[in-house]
């Protein structure tokens, strides 16, 4: 070691001695790993970039400034239906990836019967409880059960008339606030309003008056912030910054602390309701006692219930209120279709849309095209390894669909990058031969952690548009052109503003 030093010139304080050689010893550890990482890791022979290979800075970078599942895109378009994009990290667009990731694993033990959720990307900040979306296999089975009720045929019709209330409330304001063509409405906000409003009531048993008061509550707002800042703590999670990012939650915590506080006084006032509500929140309610669940653990599932069941939707409906307006003969195709199904707006209900087949097309198209979680649902290869997509994968190893990479990948899409609604109104085997596999759209996820409310969704979804195209003849405004290439993606979609003259249709 004297020799060491005596080479490297760097003087004698046994400090600066001690230094050198730690620097040393971590630059060393540092190269040993990323030349394991290149020819010696497991997944050294899958197609990628060799830096995405080598470490896992890059894809944290990217991550974090909301770029990633926009390269990996490109990673396909170069690499093909598998990349390697961190070390021990799988992106997948062959559609059997779908099933061999997020189904059930026939034939398996109880408890790898799926495969898990990285922790990573969801038990980030570790001192909040778990609730339906990250918790493990057999308190996720026992939520999923609780809460199945609330979103089956039978709830959503107790839950229609105020679903409908909301609607009515949408376009009563927009027709107040459109100036007859003449004022530009940010839609994408309205959509927003809409569904926090809806399910602020299907879970807390009260709204959050955004409709009402024409604007944003501070909640919302918080929520849009945290997919910033949680997609730096996923990254820093990522590359092994996993204390310090709890450190950083503590510090920087003045915004969850009012938002958890804001939630939790929400949960009391639903918990002092003494009528049974057929909503989304009875059945984890009912099971409070027999379960002991801790007031927390109700507290973060209502969280959740609240972001996943509106920004999504919202997201889902700006997108395709975007996609028609800059394609007018689809737009024109569309309002045909409702305009001609009713007689009048009262016809317009849940069961009413679902004879609107073209209408339906033409959110799947929007599903495709602008899917709501863009990436994300990442999972890890449980132990004895697992066969994805026809590749061996071994244990361990993070393995995804990113909807974007899977949704634009032309071995999967005929004119990926078109909005081509017709796409959707062809059978399997017909659109198969036109170049389109239908199976590789899954937005909602396949397996025992799919979306809970696809059908309060479509059932929402349907409605609104339907109301909104039966009511108003829509323009984009100028600056509103080019609205998705301008956004980023935090697994969510930092949406921009998007702008439209609403006319009302003159009968
Ligand atoms: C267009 C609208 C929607 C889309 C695209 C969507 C998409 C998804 C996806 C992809 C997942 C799977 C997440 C994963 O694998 O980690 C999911 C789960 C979930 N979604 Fe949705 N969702 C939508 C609407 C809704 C609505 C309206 C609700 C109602 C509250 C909802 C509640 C949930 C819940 C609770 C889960 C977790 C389910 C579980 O882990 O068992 N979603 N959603």
């Amino acid at each position: 070691m004297a020799q060491l030093f005596e080479k490297l010139d760097v003087g004698t304080s046994a400090i600066t001695k001690y230094a050198v050689l730690i620097v040393g010893l971590i630059v060393a550890y540092e190269a040993s790993t990323l030349i394991y990482n290149l020819y010696f890791h497991p997944l050294h022979k899958f197609p990628g970039p060799k830096l995405y290979g080598a470490s896992r800075i890059p894809w944290a970078i990217r991550h974090a400034t909301g770029s990633q599942a926009f390269l990996t895109q490109k990673l396909h378009d170069k690499y093909g239906p598998v990349v390697r994009i961190g070390p021990g990290h799988l992106s997948f667009t062959d559609p059997r990836a779908w099933k061999d990731i997020y189904g059930h694993r026939v034939g398996a033990d109880s408890s790898s019967a799926e495969m898990s959720k990285a922790t990573t990307f969801t038990r980030v900040l570790r001192h909040v409880p778990p609730s339906i979306v990250n918790a493990d296999r057999e308190e996720h089975s026992r939520y999923r059960r609780a809460l199945s009720h609330g979103f089956s045929s039978d709830a959503m019709r107790q839950q229609e008339p105020m679903i409908t209330k909301y609607i009515d409330l949408l376009l009563q304001r927009l027709h107040q606030e459109c100036d007859e063509g003449k004022a530009k409405l940010n839609v994408e906000a309205w959509y927003n309003w809409t569904t926090f409003d809806i399910v602020g009531n299907l879970v807390f048993g009260q709204s959050f008056h955004c409709l009402e008061n024409v604007n944003y509550h501070p909640w919302i707002e918080f929520i849009f912030r945290s997919i910033r800042f949680g997609s730096i703590m996923v990254a820093l999670t990522y590359v092994g910054l996993g204390d310090l990012v709890q450190i950083m939650a503590k510090m920087g915590g003045n915004a969850v602390i009012r938002v958890r506080k804001y939630t939790d006084d929400m949960v009391k006032k639903r918990l002092a309701m003494d009528k049974e509500r057929d909503d989304l929140f009875e059945g984890l309610v009912k099971r409070r006692e027999e379960w002991n669940l801790s007031f927390e653990k109700l507290s973060s599932n209502a969280f959740i219930l609240v972001l996943a069941g509106s920004e999504t939707t919202a997201t889902t409906l700006a997108g395709a209120t975007y996609l028609l307006l800059t394609h007018p003969e689809i737009l024109a195709k569309l309002n045909q279709e409702v305009r001609s199904a009713f007689d009048s707006v009262d016809d317009i209900n849940i069961s009413s849309v679902n004879k609107l087949t073209y209408m339906l097309a033409i959110l799947n198209e929007a599903l495709r095209l602008y899917p709501p979680v863009t990436s994300g649902l990442v999972r890890v290869v449980p132990l004895g390894g697992e066969q994805v997509a026809g590749h061996f994968v071994p244990a361990g190893t993070y393995v995804e669909v990113q909807q974007w990479s899977m949704n634009h990948s032309k071995e999967n899409w005929k004119d990926p990058w078109a909005f081509n609604p017709q796409r959707f109104l062809a059978t399997p085997e017909e659109a198969l031969k036109a170049g389109n596999k239908l199976e590789a759209l899954q937005a909602f996820n396949v397996g025992p952690r799919n979306c809970i409310g696809r059908n309060l969704a479509y059932a929402e979804m349907r409605m609104i548009l339907a109301r909104i195209v039966y009511d108003f003849d829509m323009k984009l405004s100028d600056e509103s052109q080019k609205w998705i290439e301008r956004q980023r993606a935090f697994a969510l979609w930092d949406r921009i503003p998007l702008h439209v003259y609403l006319t009302p249709v003159k009968r």
